[in-house]
């Protein structure tokens, strides 16, 4: 099916946007009326540019406040959709969409509605126009589709059918105060449906105009079920294009060619959901395009790479080595050195170009060819051989935190990515007790986080989960983890909600590696007996625990003691501890999970992060 995109998704003036959209690959877009009163250039122009640039004009919008209004108002009303009309006919497009009307002057009639929709459509019919009305869920009388769909139907005129927009519909449905369902919405007539314009958005208990202009998102970024009612509509007959439209204060802030991609990459990532569905009828599949190959199964994760510079590498190295690693290896070629315990591997990478904490983080893949292409597939920048520490055969992608990603083989060791390393030490029989990494810590700029949301989860196959908001010493913090179904490769991302503050210690957000143990207090202590930078955590925090959790008084001091932090949950528990902040911004975490506590602490951070300002003072 043809994709497109809304103007108003994107930042810039409207050939910035055009631009934009062309480049990630889209085949048309909507054009914001807005846009288009901006621009210098002529209707004509515009056309001729996006004709240049592989672009249709699928859509002019929005035209507002036309029906179900008094004799004077409708003259007034059908004069200015004239007007309009002239330009959808330099431009050389031939749908508008007409939203239903939030007008005082508009009365509570749907025959007088159908009927004046229907003298429109008879005017743009004759002009080889058509019109595609639409419920905002804050119209005046008309804000359901139901409702839109039954005037449609009165209208009765072939230039005269339905927009669908899935927010109207699903924020609806989410709340609880729509009637509709998916199978009502593949009952609809294909050839009715004229526009269908896609957007997510998160579940937000606020006024639905409010919701709706600032909080949209891409698909697959958000809380709505957008492959069903997508589905629902390919099912109905539905063939034009899926056409994005997002309000959104932060994308409409970014530079656009980044967020036309992000945008791309979420619909490639809904078509590939939709085509995966069963209940998708084959008639409806055959119109998507090819997905993406399937994400392969994901074993863990073999190393995370650390970027470290004369100092800091030093630093790093005394606490690894605290921590009971060995510096096994080198690398044949670059200043690259591996560190091992049990299956935790750590390289420290002298020659990276951003002295940033993690810099790389490598999945082990049970096809790293397929995982490769997938990724491409789904438009994430592929790294040349060159910048990665390995030389072997692993192919690499940026995350949009720019954070490498590899991918290697499940337990190719020696003959994979290890190969590239010279083995000067071994493996050491009696480290301190961490088996694997548990979890690596990623800091997200605040404006890239959904965006980085929507990239682990299309390209790698992980689940979001775990969303929270934390009240950080340093201001709001959002959390939200990505993993696999296995638990097995677990990235927790976090990231303060604003800019920060001018106020706030200079420092970037640290990032960290997670340690897994089987006996954390066993470890802390012989951790802190070689030398080990813990980190302190202040008393007040074992009386606040001692008040609400009423724990063994034996746990608690040895809590207290090896200063391990605690949390609970109705699946398990949760010890960790942390080292300090090494260099500028990294620090470990050594982990022990219980049962079936699968989250990160997270009510705990911010006594974490304010025992890390204490102890940098
Ligand atoms: O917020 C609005 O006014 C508006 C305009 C046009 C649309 O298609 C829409 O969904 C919302
Ligand atoms: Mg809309």
């Amino acid at each position: 099916m043809r994709r497109s995109i809304a103007t108003v998704c994107l930042s810039g003036t409207l050939e910035d946007k055009l631009d934009a959209a062309a480049a990630a690959g889209f085949d048309g877009v909507e054009i914001f009326e807005n846009d288009l009163i901006a621009s210098p250039r002529s209707p004509e122009r515009i056309r001729e540019h996006c004709a240049d640039l592989g672009l249709a004009i699928e859509l002019y919008q929005p035209f507002r406040d036309f029906e179900a209004v008094g004799p004077q108002t409708l003259a007034r009303n059908l004069r200015r959709a004239e007007r309009k009309f002239d330009v959808m006919e330099r431009l050389g497009t031939a749908t508008m969409l007409v939203c239903s009307s939030v007008s005082p002057e508009t009365v509570d009639d749907d025959d007088l509605a159908a009927e004046q929709l229907h003298t429109l459509a008879e005017r743009a019919g004759r002009r080889g126009l058509r019109i595609a009305y639409e419920a905002l869920a804050w119209g005046r009388f008309v804000d359901t589709w139901e409702h839109s769909w039954e005037i449609v139907r009165r209208g009765d005129h072939p230039a005269l059918g339905l927009c669908l927009d899935s927010f109207h519909i699903l924020s609806r449905w989410d709340s609880g105060t729509g009637g509709a369902d998916p199978a009502r919405i593949a009952a609809i007539p294909g050839e009715k449906l004229f526009f269908l314009q896609l957007a997510d958005a998160p579940h937000l208990n606020m006024d639905v105009l409010q919701w709706s202009r600032h909080h949209r998102l891409f698909p697959g970024q958000g809380a709505f079920d957008l492959t069903a009612f997508t589905a629902a509509v390919l099912d109905a007959g539905y063939r034009g294009p899926l056409s994005l439209e997002v309000f959104n204060d932060v994308f409409r802030q970014s530079a656009p060619d980044r967020a036309a991609v992000d945008a791309m990459r979420s619909l490639v990532a809904l078509e590939e959901s939709l085509a995966t569905r069963p209940a998708v009828t084959s008639r409806a599949r055959a119109a998507l395009a090819s997905p993406p190959p399937p994400a392969p199964e994901l074993a863990g994760l073999a190393f995370t790479e650390l970027a470290v510079d004369g100092e800091s590498g030093h630093q790093v190295a005394r606490a690894l080595a605290a921590l009971g690693f060995a510096h096994i290896g080198e690398h044949r070629s670059k200043p690259v050195q591996l560190w091992q315990q049990g299956q935790a591997r750590i390289l420290l990478n002298a020659g990276a170009e951003r002295a940033t904490a993690v810099s790389a983080v490598a999945v082990e893949s049970a096809d790293p060819e397929r995982s490769a292409q997938r990724a491409e597939a789904l438009l994430a920048p592929r790294l040349p051989r060159t910048t990665g520490p390995a030389e072997a055969d692993l192919s690499a992608v940026s995350a949009p935190d720019g954070t490498a990603v590899f991918f290697c083989r499940t337990g190719a060791g020696e003959q994979g990515w290890l190969g590239d390393f010279i083995l000067t030490g071994t493996v050491p029989s009696t480290p301190a007790g961490l088996t694997h990494i548990d979890h690596v810590a990623l800091a997200q700029p605040f404006d890239h986080f959904d965006e980085a949301t929507l990239f682990y989860r299309a390209v790698l196959g992980l689940d979001p989960r775990h969303d929270s908001e934390s009240a950080a010493p340093f201001g709001l913090v959002r959390n939200r983890a990505v993993t696999d179904p296995r638990g097995r490769v677990r990235i927790a991302l976090h990231g303060a909600v604003l800019r920060r503050g001018s106020w706030a210690p200079g420092v970037p957000d640290p990032q960290h590696v997670a340690l897994a143990t089987g006996d954390i207090f066993a470890c802390a202590r012989a951790m802190r007996a070689r030398g080990a930078p813990l980190l302190s955590i202040p008393d007040n925090y074992y009386d606040d625990l001692d008040a609400r959790l009423d724990l063994d008084p034996a746990l608690l001091a040895a809590l207290r003691e090896c200063h391990v932090l605690y949390d609970r949950d109705e699946h398990g528990e949760l010890f960790h501890c942390h080292t300090e902040v090494l260099g500028d911004r990294v620090f470990f975490e050594i982990v022990q999970r219980h049962g079936g506590y699968a989250g990160y602490g997270v009510p705990n951070a911010p006594v974490r992060m304010a025992a890390h300002r204490a102890a940098r003072r």
